[in-house]
């Protein structure tokens, strides 16, 4: 078959403190993460944004030991994959694509190039779609290949999503069923699904399927662990002054806690390693909410790291994609997941001439809402709630 490449995707942390901002800046540098409706603004807004919100994030990750556990983690699940797919496979090696911070995504494409990889398996480490992050970095990848001639000769295949994997909802289950045991009554225990939020814009706008495949999974994971438990689904880490998917974690705890519930098990259900949404958001801030709300018992079922099923459903994913027709990233993105990206598609039907007067006339707004911003550190973004 040639030499086989699989190239893992992630979101990517900061190893310091001192890499908090620039990480931020990336992240909100991208127009999937937050959808300004003017490209020029992005960059100085993501500049502001990153600045204002660095503090607060280092006190989180300073809480979680002074940086994001992340790439150590990915780098295990590699590892332990290759191992796993070298006794299928004569030649292949597992590359890490990360979309904001190290290793980059460019810097794997760059090896994948220097290595001679004949075919490519393109692997996201979120088990569902979302625009804002397996669209990312889709996004991302095809712009690359756009911009090098000499990737025309690497065949590659995308895998969209894929919780529906029955080893991914067997590991699942696994680690539920272990925390929940725990317990005196196990099947007592309020088994509460946290997944990452997304604005809800982005379901109802630009059809992202998130909110239905997160639905969708918790289903099947349910199945598949096939207890009796009381069960809940919310939302977390919400950021900025938009509506998100609700109900959100914070409210669905507090009235958990007013109906009288007592014993809980939080399951992280967007994520596939332990990171600072599970270490620092879920174990410290929501357990405090549901301490104060009267639910004395809070278990958090890990996340799957290198979870032997959970290392055997990607083995397989892997070996699968090789089998059938390869999938391009426009077919997944606009065809398969029906999503509109942004702001690339709102903008491509081009500058008409009322348009570039918008953008000069706003151009002027930006800059004096920016100015008066950084020189009062009170103005209109923060009135917003975006800072
Ligand atoms: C499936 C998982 C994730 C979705 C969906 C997602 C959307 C999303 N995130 C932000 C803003 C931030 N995310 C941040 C960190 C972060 N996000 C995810 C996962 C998803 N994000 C992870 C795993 C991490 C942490 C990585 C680590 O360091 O361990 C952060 C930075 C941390 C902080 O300051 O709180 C921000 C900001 C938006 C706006 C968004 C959807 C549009
Ligand atoms: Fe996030
Ligand atoms: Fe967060």
């Amino acid at each position: 078959m040639g030499r086989v490449g699989v190239l893992l995707l992630n979101l990517g942390g900061p190893d310091s403190l001192e890499d908090v901002r620039p990480f931020l800046f990336n992240l909100f540098a991208d127009p999937e993460i937050i959808r300004i409706p003017f490209p020029w603004l992005q960059k100085p807004l993501a500049w502001l944004i990153s600045t204002r919100r660095a503090k607060t994030s280092q006190d989180n990750y300073r809480q979680i030991g002074g940086g994001s556990p992340l790439r150590q983690i990915t780098e295990a699940q590699a590892e332990v994959l290759e191992t796993a797919l070298q006794k299928e496979l004569d030649q292949v090696s597992v590359y890490i694509g990360m979309r904001y911070w190290h290793p980059f995504t460019e810097e794997a494409i760059a090896r994948i190039k220097q290595d001679g990889v004949e075919k490519l398996v393109i692997l996201p480490l979120y088990p569902q779609f979302s625009i804002s992050t397996s669209g990312s970095s889709f996004r991302l990848l095809e712009r690359i290949w756009q911009q090098d001639p000499s990737l025309e000769n690497l065949q590659y295949t995308v895998i969209p999503s894929w919780y529906q994997h029955p080893n991914y909802l067997r590991a699942m289950a696994d680690l539920i069923a272990g925390e929940l045991d725990k317990f005196e009554n196990p099947d007592q225990v309020h088994i509460f699904f946290s997944a990452h939020g997304v604005p809800l814009s982005y379901v109802a706008e630009a059809g992202d399927p998130y909110q239905r495949e997160i639905e969708d999974c918790t289903r099947l994971i349910l199945n598949t662990l096939n207890r009796p438990n009381p069960h809940i689904l919310a939302y977390q880490s919400r950021v900025g002054p938009v509506e998100w998917l609700k109900p959100y974690t914070e409210d669905a705890l507090i009235e958990l806690g007013q109906q009288g519930v007592q014993e809980i098990v939080v399951v992280p259900i967007s994520f596939v390693s332990e990171h600072i949404e599970t270490l620092q958001e879920i174990d410290i801030e929501y357990r405090e909410i549901a301490e104060e709300a009267g639910i004395h018992h809070f278990g958090r079922v890990p996340a799957l790291n290198t979870h032997p099923l959970f290392i055997q459903s990607l083995k397989e994913l892997v070996i699968e994609s090789l089998h059938s027709t390869p999938k391009q990233f426009a077919e997944v993105t606009r065809m398969e997941k029906r999503v509109k990206m942004y702001p690339q598609e709102r903008w491509e039907w081009g500058l008409t001439t009322t348009a570039e007067v918008w953008n000069g006339r706003l151009a002027m707004l930006g800059f004096l809402a920016l100015l008066l911003e950084l020189i009062s550190g009170n103005g209109p973004l923060h009135f917003v709630g975006l800072l």
